[in-house]
């Protein structure tokens, strides 16, 4: 009977040394994983550290190789471009930039707003296999290409804070298990630096061999010299140090040289191809009025320049400094006949949405706006700002 008991406390003393055992090593394996993952971000960040240095020593980032010429893709790339795209040709540089992204190549683009980036890295990702992910600074930009792209039939979702429960999981899913059709992604660049579980499953798509493409829209945010800066652009190098072997495609269309220099060592691509072409837009004018000091007055001004020159209710943007004066102008406007829309950082980002897509579908003629609105919007009929 004491023997029994002196046996029981014993287990009880084994089992739970086990249980304590148990928990250092989950510890421990938990410690272990954590700093094989640093161990491969260091190499990785080693690698493109020395690769940086001898392409300063030596290799030019300006396209040497000829980029026009033929190549095993072209009649699959012609096809998407006519078919898919609806675009008969390339305009400047389009075909070199495609080309050389299909060759695997990272890719630097400088291109007027307008010339057309957008297809330089869609038509890629729509060729290659698995996903692009592309990082874009604004949520009304971003909205503006998903629906564009969902026009053309293209599988393209967007993981924002105004994405619901049901599309976050089907993109997870798509991600992590390659489930259900997602071709483009698009993503702010809080994303990045701020979700663990977003680069996880990230991670895990690369793994699979799924992630075909990077593209950085807006690039020029990257650089504390460039007129955009946003601090969340920064971190955007972790991109090329977890996945060196993805091609990446930074999009900007203005950059002087030390912005340049700036973003190619931020989102480490020191070996990438770089493409410039002409500035030179025939259809951009810019026209000078002199403004009443009466509020009122500028306001009938801008309204009769509006109903005047657009009488076919052509699309526009208005812009203005203060929040309150985007509210106090569209009022306005309306009041005058014209129907306008204001837009800007203190709303919530579904009365966002709603404004921009009234907009989009020349539900609205007009949006008064901050600078939160406008960069990169894409709309055919978008004549006046
Ligand atoms: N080769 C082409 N031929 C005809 N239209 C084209 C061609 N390439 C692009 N476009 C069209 O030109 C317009 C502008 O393209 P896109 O939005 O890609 O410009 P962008 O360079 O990204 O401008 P931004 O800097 O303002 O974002 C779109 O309507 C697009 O469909």
């Amino acid at each position: 009977m004491e023997d029994e008991e002196n046996i029981e406390e014993e287990l009880l003393l084994v089992e739970s040394q086990l249980n304590g055992l148990q928990d250092k090593i989950k510890t421990l394996l938990d410690q272990q994983e954590e700093l094989y993952e640093r161990q491969a971000q260091l190499k990785a960040m080693l690698e493109i550290s020395k690769t940086s240095r001898d392409a300063s020593n030596s290799a030019p980032s300006v396209a040497l190789e000829d980029w026009s010429g033929k190549f095993s893709w072209d009649s699959q790339a012609d096809d998407t471009r006519f078919n898919v795209f609806g675009i008969s040709s390339y305009r400047s540089n389009q075909r070199e930039i495609i080309n050389s992204i299909m060759s695997g190549k990272d890719v630097l683009v400088i291109m007027a707003a307008g010339g057309g980036k957008s297809l330089c890295y869609q038509l890629p990702a729509v060729l290659r296999d698995g996903i692009t992910l592309v990082v874009s600074p604004l949520l009304s930009l971003i909205q503006d290409q998903v629906m564009g792209l969902a026009a053309l039939g293209i599988p393209a979702h967007m993981l924002t804070s105004t994405t619901n429960k049901e599309i976050e999981k089907f993109i997870y899913k798509a991600l992590e298990k390659g489930e259900g059709e997602l071709k483009i992604l698009y993503v702010t660049p809080e994303k990045i630096s701020k979700s663990k579980r977003f680069m996880s499953k990230l991670e895990k798509c690369h793994h699979a061999g799924r992630l075909s493409l990077v593209a950085i829209d807006e690039a020029h945010c990257c650089s504390q010299w460039g007129h955009d800066f946003r601090p969340d652009y920064k971190n955007l190098g972790i991109l090329k140090i977890q996945f060196p072997s993805v091609p990446m495609i930074a999009l900007t269309a203005t950059a002087t040289s030390k912005v340049q220099m700036d973003l190619i060592e931020m989102l480490h691509i020191p070996r990438s191809v770089k493409f410039v072409s002409t500035v030179n837009r025939p259809n951009l004018f810019y026209r000078v009025y002199e403004k009443s000091s009466v509020g009122k007055v500028v306001i009938d001004e801008i309204a009769n320049f509006i109903s005047e020159s657009y009488p076919n209710n052509e699309s526009g943007i208005v812009y203005c400094f203060s929040r309150k004066e985007c509210e106090q102008v569209a009022k306005e406007l309306r009041g005058r006949g014209i129907s306008a829309d204001y837009y800007h950082a203190d709303m919530d980002v579904v009365a966002r949405e709603k404004v921009h897509m009234r907009w989009s579908k020349s539900k609205s003629q007009v949006i008064v706006g901050t600078v939160a609105f406008g960069m990169g919007i894409n709309k055919p009929d978008d004549l006046y700002r």
